[in-house]
């Protein structure tokens, strides 16, 4: 049974603010993009990978692509406005029974935390990483009030990959379009047509790269990493 991973990187970077599309940014010399790829890339049970690209970019990407030696790059496709759009999209070239979904911009997740995803995908068919919430949370109106307070035990902080067997997640992305809401995350999509989703240990390190103190904390846990191995 193969395993496909479907990467959005069609997005704004609007939080970013910066000129160059936020996942061709430098980390170490090299883009955001190509350290993402590089850790599906030598990841032994994956089989194939799909890019999702705003459409001018991808001529540009593929050629860039080509001098790090991408094997398993099925596919370079055009996305859409949104992030569940463009996943979307993703989805449809991705042939895979067990697809994990995961942000361009997120380069630090662990082989180890991809072995743990893949297992328990493989049972739950819909398992997503995450970690414990270290803030307390509240929830606010549209005033600025705040209106409650969640206990902090029953809250998670979601990150990606997610996984899931391919019927299920092109099923959750049709039935989704009939939604004029866009979810932010594809979990959410499995939970509108019922069906359970199985929390995983993520890790704290696994940072969307969204805003500019992000790309200094990825400096930071670049070099991290770099000493401990
Ligand atoms: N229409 C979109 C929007 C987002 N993404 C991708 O989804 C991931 C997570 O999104 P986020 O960090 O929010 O990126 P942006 O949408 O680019 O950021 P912003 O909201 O600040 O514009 C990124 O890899 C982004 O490229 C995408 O493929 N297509
Ligand atoms: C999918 C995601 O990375 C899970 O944390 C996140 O929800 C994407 O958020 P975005 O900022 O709305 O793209």
């Amino acid at each position: 049974m193969s395993v496909g991973v479907v990467i959005p990187a069609a997005g704004q970077g609007k939080r970013m603010g910066s000129k160059v599309s936020k996942q061709f940014l430098l980390l170490d010399g090299q883009p955001i993009l190509v350290h993402t790829l590089r850790l599906f890339e030598t990841h032994p049970q994956v089989d194939e990978i799909i890019l999702v690209m705003k459409k001018e970019e991808i001529r540009g990407t593929e050629e860039m692509l080509r001098s790090y030696g991408f094997a398993k790059v099925k596919a370079i496709v055009e996305g859409g406005k949104e992030r569940q759009e463009s996943v979307h999209m993703g989805l449809q070239h991705c042939q895979s029974d067990w697809i994990l979904i995961h942000d361009a911009v997120r380069p630090f997740v662990t082989h180890e935390a991809l072995d743990r995803l893949i297992r328990e995908v493989k049972v739950t068919k819909a398992a997503i990483l995450a970690v414990p919430v270290k803030d307390t949370i509240k929830q606010i109106n549209s005033e600025g009030w705040v209106t409650s307070t969640p206990a902090r035990s029953e809250l998670i902080s979601v990150q990606t990959p997610q996984g899931f067997s391919r019927d299920l997640i092109v099923q959750a992305h049709e039935k989704a379009l009939e939604d004029p809401n866009w979810a932010t995350d594809d979990s959410m999509l499995i939970e509108q047509i019922g069906f359970p989703v199985k929390v995983v240990e993520g890790e704290y390190n696994n940072i969307k790269i969204t805003t500019p103190e992000d790309l200094v904390l990825a400096e930071k846990i670049w070099e991290i990493r770099r000493v401990e191995v």
